[in-house]
């Protein structure tokens, strides 16, 4: 399996140029090229929280839409990433995944609230997450600050998922911490991490890009560095299965002893 990531920037506070944005990058990347392709987190509108009763989506749209129609004309899976949603007046950092039929096959609401960036002030934390079904592979998704809770990651694997998606606008000055937990998830989890971090500052933070793909074993297949890029990670999904016979991590841990 191929999975496409999509470092990019994000403009504060104005959706259609990150609309326009998506478009243009997932267009000319990756047409025709039957892959996966992943997006950063609240790529819509960025950390505009005070705005966001103007500016975010309503109910997932337009960018629900947008993405399903990216999905079937460039035959793509998508994981969108996330975007800020407004539900009734109740703001989310909500992930979207579209299947290359253009179906919406999950959506995710941001559990942990990173309060560094206020948005325990403007949003409604999730409350639930399972894994999900793309491209005949189980995958986890977690948002950004999601990555510091590791029994949220262990989860999803114990329910089933072989790549864990972590789409972050993740701020420069902590890339070691960002680096560390991602591999840390990779090895203890055995499974193939995606890690897709924004790249560009909005005034208070500047993001560090870094995005990666690691494998079950924790190597790192490919690091960006801090500017925009695209690229594409071919995935052999039996290493997961190898990597659990081989170290059997899974049959050995004791929930009940600790
Ligand atoms: O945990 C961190 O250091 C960064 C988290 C973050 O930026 C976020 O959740 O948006």
């Amino acid at each position: 399996m191929k999975v496409t990531v999509i470092q990019m920037d994000v403009a504060l506070g104005n959706p259609e140029i990150n609309r326009k944005r998506v478009s243009e990058l997932i267009g000319s990347a990756v047409s025709g090229r039957g892959q996966v392709v992943v997006l950063p987190e609240m790529w819509n509108t960025g950390y505009a929280l005070d705005k966001l009763d103007v500016i975010a989506d309503r109910s997932g749209e337009p960018s629900t839409g947008l993405l399903q129609s990216l999905a079937r004309e460039h035959k793509v899976d998508i994981i969108g990433g996330s975007v800020s949603s407004n539900e009734n007046s109740k703001f989310f950092n909500r992930a979207l995944v579209v299947n290359s039929q253009g179906e919406l096959v999950h959506t995710y609401n941001k559990i942990h609230l990173f309060r560094l960036m206020k948005e325990e002030q403007y949003l409604h934390p999730g409350n639930r997450n399972k894994p999900f079904d793309l491209a005949g592979v189980k995958w986890g998704l977690i948002i950004c600050y999601d990555l510091r809770f590791p029994e949220l990651t262990r989860k999803l694997a114990v329910d089933g998922a072989e790549i864990l998606a972590v789409p972050a606008e993740w701020p420069k000055v902590r890339l070691h911490h960002w680096r560390s937990l991602l591999i840390a998830r990779a090895i203890e989890n055995q499974q193939y991490v995606v890690a897709v971090n924004r790249v560009g500052s909005d005034g208070k933070n500047v993001f560090g890009g870094h995005s990666m793909v690691v494998d079950p074993l924790g190597e790192v297949l490919y690091e960006a560095g801090e500017q925009e890029e695209v690229f594409t990670v071919d995935i052999d999904i039996g290493k997961v299965a190898e990597v659990r016979q081989a170290i059997p991590v899974f049959s050995d841990r004791c929930p009940d002893c600790y």
